[in-house]
């Protein structure tokens, strides 16, 4: 083992409902199969075609309550009326592996892990437009007309955040937002493979100055 230890990038991607970011990060994983997307605890009922362990780990409030006093949660927020919450555990393993993971999830989490992780790295996704939101959520078929109302209601909300993230994306052309995050991510891994680069040869000049 080296003394350099490794780490991957944390993204955090964020967006009001149905603006795309799920999709997104689906098929960038599906053309960079050495990231990985963490998956969320949530007290939330499944979707139709969503599966336990695979797009969100379904849990009862009581289990949600009980790992946050077990101290389980990177960061945890309520969201809509339900629990969401990022598994500290998954987090350090990938990146200590030196692999890029990314995070779905809300302002308030990505300000939870801003505060602990400073190196983490914020993408927003907006829509086109509000018509265009709501155009989607409807498409895509999965919520109720009252959850719809209530996804659009937080939209605003969510967005009012816009400025605390590092990039930004207007996700109007599926292929073209994809192309833009997978430059960003790419320039992200560059930048700290360069870090790390730098800090190996601080290091090594280190040693090289004690053992004189
Ligand atoms: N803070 C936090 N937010 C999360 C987490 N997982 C998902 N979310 C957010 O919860 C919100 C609702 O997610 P979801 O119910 O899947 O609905 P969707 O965004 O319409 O697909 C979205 O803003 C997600 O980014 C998490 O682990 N922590
Ligand atoms: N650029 C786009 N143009 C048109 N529809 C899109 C675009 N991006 C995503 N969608 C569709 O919008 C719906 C919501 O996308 P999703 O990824 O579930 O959003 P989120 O995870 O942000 O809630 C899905 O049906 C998805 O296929």
């Amino acid at each position: 083992m080296t003394m350099q230890q490794l780490t991957g990038n944390l993204f955090m991607i964020s967006a009001p409902s149905g603006a795309g970011k799920s999709s997104l990060i689906q098929a960038l994983l599906a053309q960079h199969a050495d990231m990985q997307v963490s998956v969320s605890h949530t007290t939330r009922a499944p979707r139709p075609g969503e599966h336990d362990g695979v797009h969100y780990h379904f849990v009862s409030v009581d289990h949600f309550k009980q790992q946050i006093e077990a101290g389980e949660f990177l960061e945890w927020a309520e969201v809509f009326g339900n629990y969401y919450g990022t598994s500290r555990h998954k987090i350090q393993q990938a990146r200590q592996q030196g692999i890029d993971i990314f995070l779905d999830i809300d302002w308030q989490g990505a300000r939870q892990i801003r505060q602990q992780e400073p190196s983490a790295i914020g993408i927003f996704i907006l829509p086109p437009s509000l018509s265009a939101l709501e155009q989607r959520l409807r498409t895509r078929g999965q919520d109720s007309d009252d959850v719809i109302a209530k996804r659009m209601a937080k939209a605003n909300d969510e967005m009012s955040h816009v400025d605390e993230y590092d990039y930004v994306l207007i996700n109007d052309d599926f292929q073209q937002s994809l192309a833009s995050l997978s430059a960003i991510v790419l320039s992200q891994r560059q930048r700290l493979a360069q870090q790390q680069l730098r800090q190996a040869k601080i290091l090594h000049q280190l040693l090289a100055k004690s053992s004189d």
